[in-house]
C-alpha cells in the first residue's frame, strides 16, 4: 500500500525500539528520582523554587547525552522552565513540539500507601505525585531522546521540547514565556503534543476495549469570586439574613442549576460515530443516529461526573470563606467557583447564566481569571500530528484498535501556544482506568512500570515516524 502508514515510506535508518534490561532499569530509576524532587506549585505566588532548581540539575545528570549533543540546544526560560531545540537535517520540514510540565500539585500525606514524594516501587508500580501528571511525560520525552542519541540517531525534522514549571497554576510564567520566545523567533509549528488524555479503559459503559482518545480541543475556564458585604454587629441580635446565608443560598442555586447540556456541539459527534462501530445492536444504531437519539445519549452522559464534564460547562464550588468570631455577625463572605467552559459556549454566556441564577444584587461577582475554550484541531487524513499519533498508537499498542478525537476536560499548557500552531493534540500514551484517574490530583497517584516503559518506546517511535511522514496524496476523483 502507499500513503502515510506504509512501510515503504520509511527511511532505511530506522532504529528498532528495543531496550536492554539495563536500559529498562535506568528508565524506571530515572522516573523515581524525578518524583522524589517535590516541585510543588502551591499558588500563583508560591512554588517550591528550590525543588524546581534541583530538578534542572537532575535532568542534566540523568540525560548527559541530550545535554552534550551538538544537535540539541538547551535553554532555561524564566529560571525553571526548559526549552530544547533539536536540530533536524532537513530545514524544509516544519518543526513540531513535544510538551510536558515539571511542577505538580501539593500532596498531603494522609491516605497515601507510601509517602507521596518517595517514588517507591510496589507490585510493578511507581508511586508518587507526578507519576501520571506529568513527570512521566517529562522523563519519557527526555529518556526517549537520550536513547535515540546514544544510538546515533539524527532527526530529519527539527523539533522542540518545552517543559513548563507552573502548569498547575496557569503556565503564565513558564509556557507563556517559552511561547513568546518562539514567536519572537518566528517559529510556526506543524503541531504539538501535550498531556491531557490517555488510552481510556473502563470509562465507557458496555465497552471493554481500550479507546485511545486524542483530545483535539480543551475546555475554557472561568474562576469567579462571589462576595457579600453586610454591616457587622452583635450576634445576640442577628438580622434576618447574614452575608453567610445570602452567599450560601447563591452558590447552592448555582450548584443545583447545572449549565445547559451542549451535547452535539464540539468534536463529540465524530467521536460517537467512531465509537458506534464498536458496539453491537442496539447501541450502535443509537450512536449512529444521534439526530434521533440525541436526547437519550445526552441524558445518559450526564449520569457520571466524567462524561457529564464532556457535555456541559461544569460548576465546581472550590473555596468558601466567611466569619471572624463566633459572636460577631460576619461582615464579609466569599466563595470561589471554578467553571470549565464547554467548547460550544463563551465566557460571556456563562457569566450571563450565572447572573440569572444568582439573581441577587447583594452578591457581587468578581472575575478572577477566564479564558475561552480552545479551537478544535484537525483530525482528518491530512492532519499530520493526529495521523502520526494514530500511526504510533497502532504500532506500540497493537491491542488498541479504537482511536478517537476528544475533548480535554481539564486544562493544559497548550493554550499558550495557540498563536503558533493550529494542531494542538493532548495525548499521553498510557492506559488509564477510572481508578488511575482518581490518583491524578488525588491520593496514590501511580504508574505501572511496564506502561511507563511503553511511553518511552512510544516517543522513541514517534520521533522517528515524524521523520518519515509523507504528506498523504489527495484523493483523486474520477472525471
Ligand atoms: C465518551 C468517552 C469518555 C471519555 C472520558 C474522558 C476521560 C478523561 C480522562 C482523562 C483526562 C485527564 C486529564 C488530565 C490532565 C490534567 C491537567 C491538569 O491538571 N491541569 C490543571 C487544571 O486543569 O486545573
Ligand atoms: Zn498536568
Ligand atoms: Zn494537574
Amino acid at each position: 500500500s502507499t500513503g502515510p502508514r506504509s512501510r515503504e515510506n520509511r527511511g532505511a535508518s530506522r532504529i528498532p525500539s528495543q531496550f536492554s534490561e539495563e536500559e529498562r532499569v535506568a528508565i524506571k530509576e530515572a522516573l523515581k528520582g524525578a518524583i522524589q524532587i517535590p516541585t510543588v506549585s502551591f499558588s500563583h505566588e508560591e512554588s517550591n523554587t528550590t525543588a524546581l532548581a534541583e530538578f534542572g540539575e537532575y535532568i542534566r545528570k540523568a540525560f548527559p547525552t541530550v545535554f552534550h549533543s551538538s544537535l540539541v540546544q538547551h535553554e532555561v526560560v524564566a529560571k525553571y522552565s526548559h526549552l530544547f531545540t533539536v536540530q533536524g537535517s532537513d530545514p524544509s520540514l516544519q518543526p513540531y513540539m513535544l510538551m510536558a510540565h515539571i511542577d505538580v500539585v501539593p500532596a498531603p500525606e494522609e491516605g497515601w500507601e507510601v509517602p507521596p514524594f518517595s517514588g517507591l516501587e510496589r507490585n510493578g508500580f511507581i508511586y508518587g505525585r507526578g507519576a501520571l501528571d506529568n513527570k512521566n511525560s517529562v522523563m519519557a520525552i527526555l529518556h526517549a531522546l537520550e536513547l535515540l542519541l546514544i544510538r546515533n540517531y539524527s532527526p530529519k525534522r527539527s523539533f522542540f521540547i518545552a517543559l513548563g514549571h507552573d502548569e498547575e497554576v496557569s503556565g503564565s510564567k513558564g509556557a507563556q514565556k517559552i511561547s513568546a520566545l518562539l514567536q519572537a523567533r518566528g517559529v510556526q509549528l506543524a503541531f504539538l503534543v501535550d498531556e491531557g488524555s490517555f488510552i481510556l479503559e473502563g470509562f465507557i459503559p458496555n465497552l471493554e476495549k481500550p479507546v485511545a482518545m486524542i483530545s483535539v480541543t480543551e475546555k475554557g475556564a472561568l474562576d469567579l469570586m462571589l462576595q457579600v458585604n453586610m454591616t457587622p454587629g452583635h450576634s445576640s441580635a442577628p438580622p434576618k439574613e447574614t452575608s453567610i446565608g445570602i452567599l450560601s443560598a447563591a452558590v447552592s442555586r448555582l450548584e443545583q442549576t447545572p449549565m445547559p447540556n451542549m451535547f452535539g456541539g464540539g468534536p463529540l459527534k465524530k467521536t460517537m460515530k467512531l465509537l458506534a462501530n464498536e458496539f453491537s445492536f442496539p447501541i450502535n444504531i443509537v450512536l449512529r443516529n444521534l439526530w434521533l437519539f440525541h436526547p437519550i445519549v445526552s441524558r445518559l452522559m450526564e449520569r457520571n461526573p466524567i462524561t457529564n464534564a464532556l457535555v456541559r460547562t461544569t460548576t465546581a464550588l472550590t473555596m468558601f470563606n466567611a466569619g471572624v468570631k463566633v459572636n460577631v455577625i460576619p461582615p464579609l463572605a466569599q466563595a470561589t467557583i471554578n467553571f470549565r467552559i464547554h467548547p460550544s459556549q463563551t465566557v460571556h454566556e456563562v457569566l450571563e447564566l450565572v447572573k440569572n441564577t444568582v439573581a441577587d444584587d447583594r452578591v457581587q461577582l468578581h472575575v478572577l481569571r477566564s479564558f475561552k475554550p480552545l479551537p478544535i484541531s484537525p483530525s482528518d487524513d491530512q492532519a499530520m500530528g493526529y495521523q502520526l499519533l494514530q500511526e504510533t498508537i497502532r504500532s506500540v499498542f497493537p491491542e488498541v484498535n479504537i482511536v478517537v478525537p476528544g475533548i480535554c476536560i481539564a486544562n493544559t499548557d497548550t493554550r499558550h501556544y495557540a498563536n503558533i500552531t493550529n494542531g494542538m493534540y493532548r495525548f499521553n500514551p498510557l492506559p488509564l482506568n477510572p481508578q488511575d484517574f482518581s490518583g491524578i490530583h488525588g491520593i496514590n497517584e501511580k504508574v505501572s512500570i511496564q506502561n511507563y516503559q511503553n511511553q518511552v518506546k512510544f516517543i522513541f517511535e514517534f520521533i522517528q515516524n515524524a521523520d518519515t511522514y509523507k504528506e498523504p496524496v489527495p484523493h483523486l476523483h474520477e472525471l
